[in-house]
């Protein structure tokens, strides 16, 4: 692709949306467009058309969401369906029919089966029951993976998946209610250690395993997918080994400098109980991963420091209201 093909990243502000604009200007891409909700709600298919018809892009990559942990998708399951059905079937149909010969549809490693074989091969996909907790919103992103084969299937454009394993870095979502596990410990740790709390209350049995992979890590992966026409419609985007959230646990604890006890809440649910991705199919292809994880949270928490009187937060109130335009 050229430096000056026209590019846009819808979710630019989000946590990968940000980490894509930061790797693809880094990288001299000079002709990125955004939009903010405001300006262009990514629910609304008419305005979604009349940007896409307006705009032209060459290529666009989706990094719009509605995104939480996993409360937050057990709790709100109908917003985590329709939202992101609403968000993803507009920009993939409004590209389709605009001309646009890339798009990158970023998913997730909870639509394959709750008991895969682990690691998990991009194949596997349809061959069991989802987990419970997250099925909302995986139905959805597996309709975005699809959508995306059909026209790739029927119309020979280039248009890729890609699923992501648990995330996470700068503009995370570090709202406990709402937010993932990892940056939901980082504050839990730092609160407490400031407030002289001995105990810190986490969620579950602490017994599941999660793979996370560094945001920055994450969109070199989009940049791989930017730069190069990739085979096949789906790929798997993940750091290649995973840990108990226990041990996940006592990383964060000792990084933030929190010394006491874990408590584990066993009325929250544990979810999965393991998703490991076989990265191997992008990984032979050249991406490959480069922050570990130690290195990743103290960065992580790093950031956490200097922007914690500004947190992104998901309402999870705002998700139980009927909305209309
Ligand atoms: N975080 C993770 O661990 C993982 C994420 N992913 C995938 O990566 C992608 C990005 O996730 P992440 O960056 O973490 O999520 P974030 O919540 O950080 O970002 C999502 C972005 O989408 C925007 N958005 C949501 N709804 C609308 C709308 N109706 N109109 C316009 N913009 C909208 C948000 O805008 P606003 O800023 O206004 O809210 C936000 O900028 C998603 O597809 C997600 O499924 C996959 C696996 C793991
Ligand atoms: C990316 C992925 O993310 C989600 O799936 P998840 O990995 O299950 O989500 P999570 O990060 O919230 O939890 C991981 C594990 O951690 C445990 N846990 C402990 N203590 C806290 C805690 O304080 N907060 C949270 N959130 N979890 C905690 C928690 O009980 C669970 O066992 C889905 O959105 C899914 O759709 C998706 O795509």
């Amino acid at each position: 692709m050229e430096k000056d093909s026209k590019i846009f990243i819808a979710g630019h502000n989000g946590m990968v949306g940000s980490a894509v604009l930061r790797a693809l200007t880094a990288a001299g891409f000079s002709n990125i467009i955004t939009k903010n909700r405001a300006e262009l709600n990514l629910e609304n298919q008419v305005e979604v058309n009349s940007f896409f018809k307006t705009q032209k892009p060459f290529a666009v990559i989706d990094a719009a969401a509605r995104v939480g942990g996993i409360l937050a998708n057990n709790t709100s399951p109908y917003p985590f369906l329709m939202d992101n059905l609403k968000i993803q079937n507009n920009l993939i149909d409004a590209a389709h029919n605009n001309g646009v010969q890339k798009f990158i549809f970023l998913g997730s490693s909870c639509i394959y089966p709750k008991m895969a074989q682990q690691p998990i091969k991009e194949e596997y996909l349809l061959t069991g029951s989802l987990e419970p907790t997250n099925q909302w919103y995986a139905i959805a992103k597996i309709a975005g993976v699809k959508a995306c084969e059909a026209i790739r299937k029927q119309f020979n454009k280039d248009y890729v998946s890609l699923m992501p394993t648990n995330l996470y870095g700068p503009f995370d979502n570090f709202d406990l209610e709402s937010s993932h596990v990892l940056p939901a410990m980082i504050r839990k740790f730092h609160e407490a250690k400031i407030e002289g709390h001995s105990t810190v209350t986490l969620w579950g049995s602490g017994k599941p395993m999660r793979e996370f992979l560094h945001v920055d890590d994450m969109a070199q992966g989009v940049l791989f997918a930017v730069n190069n026409e990739l085979p096949e419609h789906l790929y798997n985007v993940g750091y290649g080994s995973d840990v108990t959230i226990k041990q996940l646990a006592e990383i964060v604890q000792q990084t933030v400098g929190h010394n006491g006890e874990i408590v584990w809440d066993s009325t929250k649910p544990d979810g999965t109980p393991r998703k490991l991705l076989d990265s191997g199919k992008l990984m032979s292809m050249g991406f490959s991963p480069t922050i570990d994880l130690e290195t990743g949270i103290a960065q992580t928490y790093e950031w956490f420091l200097k922007h914690q009187n500004n947190f992104r937060a998901l309402d999870l109130k705002e998700l139980t209201k009927e909305r209309e335009f």
